[in-house]
């Protein structure tokens, strides 16, 4: 029997998840999603034909999983005002706020629930996302499954043992797409102080990055492999790499993860004391 999914909240990353769902032929029918924006539920319908529905106990009365999809900042008054609906069901909940951690969400809706957690990240939008998961130990092992194929719908899926390691992937896929936008907005600069016209060092260094992360994926040889091979003894991206290395960008990218990862741990922090 195809599993009842409901959405609370309806913004970006739930329109992912959704939307990712229903192209890869989830059936709509089984699919709920909640705003508290009248034109977002017409929208919701027409576009994605689920239901819709301004009412978030409502909308998990008959949900097999619940998927938590608002900011942070008010999840804790969406938790407290869906506890007793919850405790009536006990759906399995899915988590998609950052920093929020299986068991302060357990707390807030009322004890005892299968919780997964899950760090998405943008790329989620157009299908190619990464998204890291952390279940607690009352979810069960067809749980994980049903979780698992739900967000292979947006991308690529993880599955950490420790709740904790979610910081490392929010360092690494969860914040990492600025860190790509970052340096093809420094290569098409360079591209363009090398005098190539705007949109042409544009399109040559995202084709770049699209086509180098499609060839990793695809091939049978490890990074370091790969960028040897551009590397011809003498040659030109030879010089590139010894400036890239010289200038530390191993060390830099350490520094950036670590600076991120203690964020995230910094958040929850922030969030546990204002419990
Ligand atoms: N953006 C990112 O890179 C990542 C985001 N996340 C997490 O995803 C979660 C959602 O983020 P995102 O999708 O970007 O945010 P959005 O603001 O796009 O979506 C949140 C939605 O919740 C709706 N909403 C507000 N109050 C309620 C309510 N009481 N009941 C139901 N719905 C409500 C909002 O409606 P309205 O706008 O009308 O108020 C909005 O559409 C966050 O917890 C974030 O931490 C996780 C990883 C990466
Ligand atoms: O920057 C942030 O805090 C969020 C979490 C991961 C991506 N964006």
């Amino acid at each position: 029997m195809t599993s009842k999914v409901t959405f609370i909240g309806a913004g970006n990353m739930a329109s992912a998840i959704f939307g990712g769902m229903i192209d890869g032929g989830y059936p709509a029918d089984a699919i709920t999603a909640t705003s508290p924006n009248d034109d977002a539920l017409v929208q919701l319908r027409d576009r994605y034909g689920i239901h819709a529905s301004s009412d978030n106990n409502a909308a998990v009365a008959e949900a097999n999983v619940v998927v938590l999809a608002v900011k942070p900042d008010i999840m804790r008054d969406v938790c407290l005002d869906l506890r007793d609906s919850i405790q009536a069901r006990q759906p399995l909940i899915v988590s998609v706020a950052a920093g929020l951690t299986a068991d302060t969400l357990d707390e807030w809706l009322g004890g005892g629930l299968p919780i997964i957690r899950c760090m998405p990240n943008t790329p989620s939008l157009v299908g190619a996302g990464a998204s890291g998961l952390y279940a607690n130990p009352r979810v069960s092992d067809d749980q994980r499954q049903l979780t698992t194929t739900l967000l292979e719908a947006i991308g690529l899926v993880e599955w950490v043992d420790d709740e904790a390691l979610l910081e490392a992937v929010t360092a690494i896929s969860g914040s990492g797409p600025a860190y790509f936008f970052l340096m093809f907005e420094a290569l098409i600069e360079a591209g363009k102080q090398l005098g190539l016209p705007a949109d042409s060092a544009h399109r040559l260094a995202l084709q770049t990055g699209f086509g180098a992360a499609k060839m990793a994926q695809q091939s049978e040889h490890d990074p370091a492999r790969l960028k040897r091979n551009v590397m011809s003894p003498g040659g030109t991206t030879e010089r590139a790499i010894h400036v890239l290395e010289d200038g530390g960008l191993r060390e830099l990218f350490e520094n950036a993860t670590q600076a991120c990862a203690a964020r995230a741990r910094e958040l929850s922090e922030e969030i546990g004391e204002k419990r």
